[in-house]
């Protein structure tokens, strides 16, 4: 069985190990636009030694942002601003990856650290929310969002196959759909968001149609050598999680079906009333039920922070990738001590040439 330290090999794309970085909003561009924030701190992921280091939910339209800070890939400015930093992930040995998406009802927010509340209606920063239905999250994101028009759900649609297109043109070589976290797709699937009476809502199938759609569209204009992924939430912990389970993973297969590459599975997020087991890596069983039942690799994140713990997903055979998030943000060379403390030979050899040369030298072997 594979260990931390083994290539992945997807479609034409090899990564140098199992350990990717998850996508984590900063919440640091400006109309959408990244910025040397953005490009020194995934050159430092990239750098520390992971083998796919994934851009931050990107959003594919002004409104479809979860806060005024976060990227954008609805411009050409904005895509032009992604090329260095593409450059600098896939020069420090990293495969570059990027999650697309739209925010929904939880988008016009403010940055976590100032709120994490929805912008308010007389606040000319905020804008409107469009959702699968006019029912608003709840908490701090009270704001009730317009229910979506079937013209709403045409042009959302193209405009994910627009920022894929980009996302192509500009060196991405992993494409990652964000339908996780309560943000626009997952909002479709969730029947706490969508209650809809049309084609797109009721059973698992219509909730599941936008999703299916617009992984179809953007299948399209994907290339068929570089892996088309999606970040799918699959249980809530609502009190429904086997019926969610059931149908999320139905649909997973669907996607699959849709030319779907890879699963990232992870959380619904779909109601402030959730009652979440956080837990060391509390969603790998779940993910582990998800490749099994669909044949798809994947991954999963959420509190895998340790190096042991890690491999043991991956030799287990429960992971494809192991997603780190915090960890990684903690400390970027999180690779490289993974490295020295599962005994893999020359670990410094994790970083690159200039920090390896050093760590490896005038020491004792
Ligand atoms: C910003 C997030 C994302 O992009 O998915 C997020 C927000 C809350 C919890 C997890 C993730």
């Amino acid at each position: 069985m594979p260990s931390l330290f083994d290539q992945f090999t997807l479609k034409g794309v090899i990564l140098r190990n199992r350990i990717a970085v998850s996508p984590m909003c900063q919440y640091s561009a400006t109309d959408g636009v990244p910025n040397d924030w953005h490009a020194v701190h995934l050159t430092s992921l990239a750098r520390g030694g992971a083998g796919l280091v994934n851009v931050e939910a990107t959003a594919v339209s002004p409104e479809g942002r979860i806060t005024p800070g976060c990227t954008g890939l609805w411009n050409d400015v904005q895509a032009e601003a992604f090329v260095p930093i593409v450059a600098s992930i896939e020069k420090a040995g990293a495969v570059a990856g990027i999650q697309i998406g739209h925010a929904g009802r939880k988008a016009s927010a403010n940055r976590p650290w100032e709120g994490d509340d929805h912008i308010a209606d007389s606040d000319p920063r905020g804008w409107e929310t469009i959702a699968p239905s006019a029912i608003a999250f709840g908490g701090g994101l009270a704001k009730v969002p317009r229910a979506m028009t079937k013209a709403d759900i045409d042009r959302v649609r193209g405009d994910f196959v627009a920022a894929a297109i980009r996302a192509r043109d500009i060196g991405f070589r992993w494409l990652v759909l964000h339908f996780a976290h309560g943000y626009l797709g997952q909002s479709f699937f969730s029947p706490h968001s969508n209650q809809r009476d049309d084609e797109y809502g009721g059973s698992a199938d219509n909730r599941g149609r936008f999703l299916l759609e617009t992984l179809a569209a953007v299948r399209e204009v994907w290339p068929e050598d570089r892996p088309l992924t999606a970040r799918f939430g699959v249980i809530e912990f609502d009190g429904r999680d086997q019926e969610t389970l059931r149908d999320a993973i139905d649909l997973v297969g669907k996607f699959k079906e849709a030319g779907l590459d890879f699963i990232d599975v992870s959380l619904g997020f779909s109601t402030p009333a959730a009652n979440i087991p956080w837990g060391p890596g509390f969603i790998a069983p779940y993910a582990d039920q998800v490749r099994k039942a669909t044949g798809l690799p994947g991954a999963a994140s959420w509190n895998i922070t340790q190096p042991e713990q890690a491999d043991e997903l991956i030799r287990s055979g429960q992971l494809d990738l192991v997603m780190i998030g915090k960890a990684m943000l903690a400390n970027p060379h999180w690779p490289y001590e993974a490295a020295r403390k599962l005994g893999v030979e020359r670990p410094s050899w994790t970083l690159p040439a200039p920090y390896a040369h050093w760590l490896a030298s005038y020491r004792r072997a």
